[in-house]
């Protein structure tokens, strides 16, 4: 057998378990199951083999009943399993037919984690194959409620915590992970989980879903993904009174604490997991967001999906409504409510490409590009009290005080909501919009649904079926004077696993703006005639494992460009190599 294991390393010993780069710029496989073809037996290796009952309870290698009669006589596991012999398609059908039984989404949400920790690649395939119909549940909205009532459904412990208690030892916590070849780590601080706030360590819900998504969207293999929260407490005096809070009870350290914190994760980092790790940065309080990326910028491979994922995923529908709405992009005025990560990431990307496309400076394409905060229009005379990255979008402009103040001063022909503030696209706010264009385009950004801006019906409805609609988190299509509008999911989720897969293929060391700008570009083109004819600025998510190739393609050709890829040499087809670099969740034969 060892010399079996040694032809199918190319002669290495498989029980070497140290991180070495691979020709796919990634990490190694260790266990040789992803390089093996459908075809080909494989050996469920953990650190020995599993088998009988722990293969039963190993979610990396557990089939339930689809375990065949050879396999359950050659790994222990008669009379362990029940006499039928099923296959992976009708546990697949018998899970949906139950799941799509629960009236609750978070019963739906509760039986879909289970899973994951029962048969991980049952839950990949259930959530591959029904990607529209499951989305809504491992991610926006309900993992929102998830988070906010995470103590309490709290079975198992996902993920790795790091909290103040662990200060020191951050790089022990990292070794206690079982997992060696990390690719990507999704990490949050809980301090501003979706629209809700902060809700402390519960928000490990948040790098648990972008993680599962890096996976099924993505193609990034399960086991190369590790979720982080980081908990040094929360300003949540619900949560700091809940008997079944799961995190450290007390309030926030703030200052030097928490960078010393901080820093000590991104250098433990580093030092177990190389320079290629992607960190992103997911739902940090502003106050910190900025500062996190600009630092650690230069010397990490790090991503905020919160102010560069969604302003690529945004600059795409926009790009693509350009198709339906008319005009470059340049011929366009924008207007936000919040000027947050969300509004001044997106607003920045916008402003970018314009100058890119126009030769503008990018100091004067920003003036088409106006944000409202909680204290009105910003505008210059308030420019000395603003935090840092809200000064760019201070503009000439007598003060307004509110978001219908500002869209009748500015008259905006793109209306985008990142306030986290829901309903706050009033009726008289579409109408207005509506009254000075004939096709509006309209994002509520926000999530999850109860803090949209406004819901599809509304935008609908009030602009007569006129507006150009997509949303942060899903709606459903709606009828209005017998025309059907389906609305579209303006969600970073359409960029940040393709990103990541792009990233980790060329084994690129630093993230550049053109990589948002490439990303953007591979996803507007992804819209098909058909797609606008339903009045959609994005393709369906049903496609979107061909999307993320293409993202993942454009990403690291231009990692290439940029000299800042490591994989050499470059693969000729890079739409090809990022495809097959791509978990699939379909059984694996034992030997
Ligand atoms: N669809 C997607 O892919 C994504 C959606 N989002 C969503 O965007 C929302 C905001 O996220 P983010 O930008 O990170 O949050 P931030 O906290 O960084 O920004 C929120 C902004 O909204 C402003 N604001 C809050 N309340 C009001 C109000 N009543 N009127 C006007 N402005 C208001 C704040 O003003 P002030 O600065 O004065 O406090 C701030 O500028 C969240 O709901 C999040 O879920 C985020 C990322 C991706
Ligand atoms: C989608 C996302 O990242 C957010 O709402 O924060
Ligand atoms: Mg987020």
């Amino acid at each position: 057998m060892e010399s079996t294991l040694k032809e199918m390393r190319g002669g290495e010993s498989v029980l070497d378990l140290s991180p070495k780069a691979t020709v796919g710029g990634g990490v190694e496989d260790v266990y040789g199951e992803d390089c093996a073809t459908e075809e080909q037996l494989v050996t469920p290796w953990t650190h020995s083999v599993a088998s009988g009952y722990s293969l039963l309870r190993d979610p990396h290698h557990n089939k339930g009943l689809a375990f065949t009669e050879k396999e359950r006589d050659s790994h222990y596991l008669l009379g362990l399993l029940p006499p039928a012999v099923v296959t992976q398609q009708l546990q697949e059908k018998k899970l949906m037919d139950n799941l799509r039984k629960y009236e609750v989404l978070l019963q739906k949400y509760m039986a879909m984690m289970e899973l994951q920790e029962r048969n991980e690649r049952l839950f990949y395939k259930l959530l591959i194959d029904n990607v529209e119909e499951l989305l809504p549940i491992v991610y926006t909205p309900t993992v929102g409620e998830a988070c906010q009532k995470y103590g309490s459904i709290f079975r198992r412990p996902q993920g790795l915590y790091i909290s103040l208690k662990e200060k020191g030892k951050v790089l022990d916590v990292l070794k206690n992970w079982p997992e060696r070849n990390i690719q990507v780590i999704v990490v949050t601080d809980g301090e501003r989980i979706l629209g809700l706030g902060d809700l402390g360590c519960q928000g490990m819900g948040i790098p648990v879903g972008k993680l599962s998504l890096y996976t099924a969207l993505g193609g990034v293999r399960p086991s190369a993904c590790l979720p982080v929260t980081i908990d040094v407490g929360t300003n949540n005096e619900q949560l700091l009174k809940d008997e079944f809070y799961i995190g450290l009870r007390q309030r926030r350290a703030t200052a030097q604490e928490y960078a010393d914190l901080l820093h000590e994760f991104m250098s433990a980092v580093k030092q177990n997991y190389g320079e290629k790790v992607l960190i992103q940065f997911e739902d940090f309080a502003n106050h910190n967001a900025f500062t996190l990326l600009a630092k650690y910028g230069t010397t990490h491979l790090v991503f905020n999906d919160d102010i560069q994922g969604t302003a690529s995923v945004v600059l795409a529908g926009v790009v693509a409504a350009l198709k339906l709405i008319g005009g470059t992009l340049a011929d366009h005025k924008f207007l936000f409510l919040g000027a947050g990560e969300a509004g001044t990431g997106i607003a920045e990307l916008i402003a970018l490409e314009m100058s890119k496309q126009t030769k503008i400076p990018v100091e004067e394409t920003r003036k088409k590009i106006w944000l409202v905060d909680s204290k009105g229009l910003i505008v210059n005379s308030r420019k000395e009290s603003l935090q840092h990255f809200k000064k760019p979008w201070a503009h000439d402009h007598e003060p307004v005080k509110d978001l219908l103040g500002a869209v009748k001063a500015i008259k905006p022909t793109v209306l985008i909501g990142s306030s986290g503030v829901g309903r706050t696209f009033t009726k008289e706010i579409i109408e207005t919009v509506t009254s000075f264009n004939e096709k509006p385009l309209i994002m509520a950004l926000s999530n999850p649904t109860s803090q949209s801006e406004c819901t599809a019906e509304e935008a609908y409805t009030w602009s007569q079926g006129r507006a150009i609609f997509a949303s942060g988190s899903p709606f459903d299509p709606f009828e209005y004077n017998g025309k059907v509008f389906v609305p579209g999911q303006a969600n970073n989720a359409y960029i940040f696993p393709g990103f990541g897969l792009g990233l980790v293929i060329s084994g690129a060391i630093r993230v550049h703006d053109d990589m948002l700008l490439a990303a953007s570009e591979a996803l507007a083109k992804q819209v098909s005639d058909e797609n606008y004819n339903k009045g959609l600025i994005y393709p369906p998510f049903s496609n979107i494992r061909k999307i993320s190739a293409n993202i993942a393609a454009n990403v690291a050709a231009k990692a290439y460009e940029l000299g800042v890829a490591t994989r050499l040499p470059r693969p000729a087809n890079l739409v090809k190599y990022a495809e097959s670099c791509m978990y699939s969740p379909v059984y694996r034969s034992y030997r």
